[in-house]
């Protein structure tokens, strides 16, 4: 099981080597007003599932919305600490 960190970890490290097939390098060279379309597509997306669909579903549709965050972070070049240190 990935947890935030291990999942940032293994984002970066994907834009780095930039692998053949990665849909995160795909993502990121789509850049910000890309990917965030994609982060308000997904939320809503959890917020159709927290209301109609198993929790499950829900719990799927948010670890989407959690992968496209860390997307975003990328391409702004935000560490994790950036974002902690406001929690
Ligand atoms: N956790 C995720 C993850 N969550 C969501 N997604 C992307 O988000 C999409 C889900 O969005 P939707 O539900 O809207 O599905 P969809 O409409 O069919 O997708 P699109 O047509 O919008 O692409 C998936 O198709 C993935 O492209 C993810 N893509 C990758 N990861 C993880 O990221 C890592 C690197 O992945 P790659 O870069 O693909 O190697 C791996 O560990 C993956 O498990």
């Amino acid at each position: 099981m990935k947890s935030f960190d291990t999942l940032f970890a293994e984002l970066s490290e994907k834009i780095s080597s930039r692998p053949e097939g990665s849909g995160t390098v795909r993502e990121f060279d789509a850049g910000v007003h890309t990917i965030g379309k994609k982060i308000v597509e997904e939320a809503a997306e959890v917020w159709m599932a927290a209301e109609y669909e198993s929790d499950e579903e829900t719990a799927e549709e948010i670890s989407q919305l959690l992968y496209h965050l860390q997307v975003l972070m990328l391409a702004k070049g935000l560490t994790l600490d950036d974002v902690y240190s406001k929690l």
